[in-house]
């Protein structure tokens, strides 16, 4: 595809990249984020992304890349109760001598153009840094939990739990490949159980090159621990959920001190999840299990007696942009009956910038008709909200109150009777959040 007309700053060109050019990206990424390894070792693996969205920057008088981007393209990326097309923003880098000359600005023109080109009315991305991407129209949407469970944690009963079996293996794309991708998907289309009721923002890793990186478990990326195991929780030998782990293990002169370190975390109900925690905080010669990425409302938060010995910590998951304000208004679910109009700036995408009338019944379709001057009195509003697209991306995913952004100044409230009822509304009863960072 040919790359829209965004403008660089003079003594730069765009270059498009394709699988030929990964070692100019591996050079560039490895100035953006610095890395022990050599270029060999880290050609050595599978790279995740997607070369037809990948577009570099070349400087003149310089023979490498100096910037570069690149995004997923995520056909189904959960909303609340539905599905959008999204690009996921990934592997940003511009070289530290080419820093704060405008070439993230000027790539994330680019990228904005090429999700409105190819009819994704959604990006999302995970921030290296949260001071970074709310200046181009990128609202805070989810959190994680981060969690370090003693070994051994006492955990609630669920009935049930004690008839699953657990079976413990090296992980391997051949064997436990369509088990993961089958429980993640249906995990979060249905954490609690009932259709329609899905968890916004539990991305799949649906390309290829995504699957190949997490199959490949390269030992350069292991950081001193095992290879990766897989633990499987069954029931009448049907799987109802998993995790992938890596132990390290040290010997102290208390004894022996092992670290779990997990991946996703993934149960299909709460027995399935009680047997699956269970097992893992029972692992021998270990003190403590550390799931990398879990959603702030995970079943374990319930299934803990003492989730404070847990030490919780919660930080920033997705942040979400909304590319096409209408399509991705009409293309989510509200938790509540809504009928409300929203004026909207944008300043980076002023074709969003307007008044949107958004109708829906709580947890049916929705329309959204977008106002006309005529519904302006003299640059007055007649909208019940303003706010920014920024808060309205923060807002999305139903992660973030309206009512929490009105309190913080973010949203102007011209119709107090609106502010409750369309927070209820954006509001969705399963946190959002993805279980993978990209
Ligand atoms: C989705 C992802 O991939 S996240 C990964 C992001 N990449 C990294 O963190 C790698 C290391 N950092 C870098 O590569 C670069 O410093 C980048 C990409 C963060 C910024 O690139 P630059 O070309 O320097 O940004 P640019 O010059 O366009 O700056 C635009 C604005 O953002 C601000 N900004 C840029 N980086 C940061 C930052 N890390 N923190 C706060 N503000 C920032 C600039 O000050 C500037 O503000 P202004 O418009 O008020 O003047």
């Amino acid at each position: 595809m040919a790359l829209p007309r965004t403008a660089l700053p003079a003594g730069y060109r765009w270059r498009t990249l394709t699988s030929a050019d990964r070692r100019l990206a591996t050079e560039l990424d490895a100035w953006a984020f610095p890395s022990a390894h050599s270029p060999d070792d880290l050609d050595s693996t599978p790279s995740p992304l997607t070369w037809e969205r990948t577009v570099g920057v070349e400087a003149d008088g310089a023979d490498d890349l100096v910037a570069f981007h690149a995004s997923y393209p995520f056909a189904r990326f959960p909303v609340p109760g539905a599905e959008l097309p999204t690009a996921g923003l990934t592997w940003v880098g511009v070289h530290p001598q080419h820093r704060r000359r405008g070439l993230l600005s000027a790539m994330i023109d680019l990228h904005l153009a090429r999700c409105v080109e190819r009819g994704e009315p959604l990006s999302a991305l995970f921030a290296a840094e949260a001071a970074i991407y709310g200046r181009f129209g990128y609202g805070h949407a989810a959190n994680d939990l981060r969690l370090d469970v003693p070994r051994g944690a006492a955990l609630r009963d669920v009935p049930g739990a004690e008839q699953h079996t657990v079976r413990v293996e090296v992980a391997s794309r051949e064997r436990h490949g369509e088990i993961v991708d089958r429980l993640h998907r249906a995990a979060g289309a249905a954490p609690a159980g009932v259709p329609g009721l899905n968890r916004p923002g539990w991305v799949t890793r649906e390309t290829e090159e995504l699957q190949a990186v997490l199959w490949h478990d390269a030992p350069l990326h292991r950081g001193g621990r095992e290879a990766r195991r897989i633990m499987i929780v069954e029931l009448d030998g049907e799987p109802r959920g998993y995790v992938t782990f890596r132990r390290s293990l040290a010997w102290e002169p208390t004894g022996p001190r092992g670290q779990v370190s997990t991946g996703e975390v993934v149960a299909l109900d709460a027995a399935a999840a009680r047997a699956l925690w269970g097992a893992l905080l029972d692992l021998d010669l270990t003190n403590e299990v550390s799931p990398f990425v879990l959603p702030v409302d995970d079943v374990i938060t319930q299934l803990l007696v003492n989730l404070r010995a847990a030490a919780p910590r919660t930080p920033d998951n997705l942040w979400v942009r909304l590319v096409d304000v209408a399509a991705a208004l009409a293309g989510r679910r509200y938790a509540a009956d809504v009928d409300v109009t929203l004026a909207v700036t944008d300043s980076r995408l002023p074709a969003n910038a307007g008044v949107y009338h958004l109708r829906a019944e709580a947890f049916g379709p929705a329309t959204v008709d977008r106002l006309d001057g005529s519904d302006r009195l003299d640059g007055q509003t007649t909208a019940d909200l303003s706010l920014d697209v920024r808060e309205l991306g923060a807002a999305y995913l139903g992660g973030t109150s309206l009512a929490t952004l009105a309190a913080a100044g973010l949203v102007t409230v011209h119709r107090p009777e609106a502010l409750p009822r369309a927070s209820a509304a954006f509001g969705w009863p399963v946190a959002p959040g993805a279980s993978w960072v990209f």
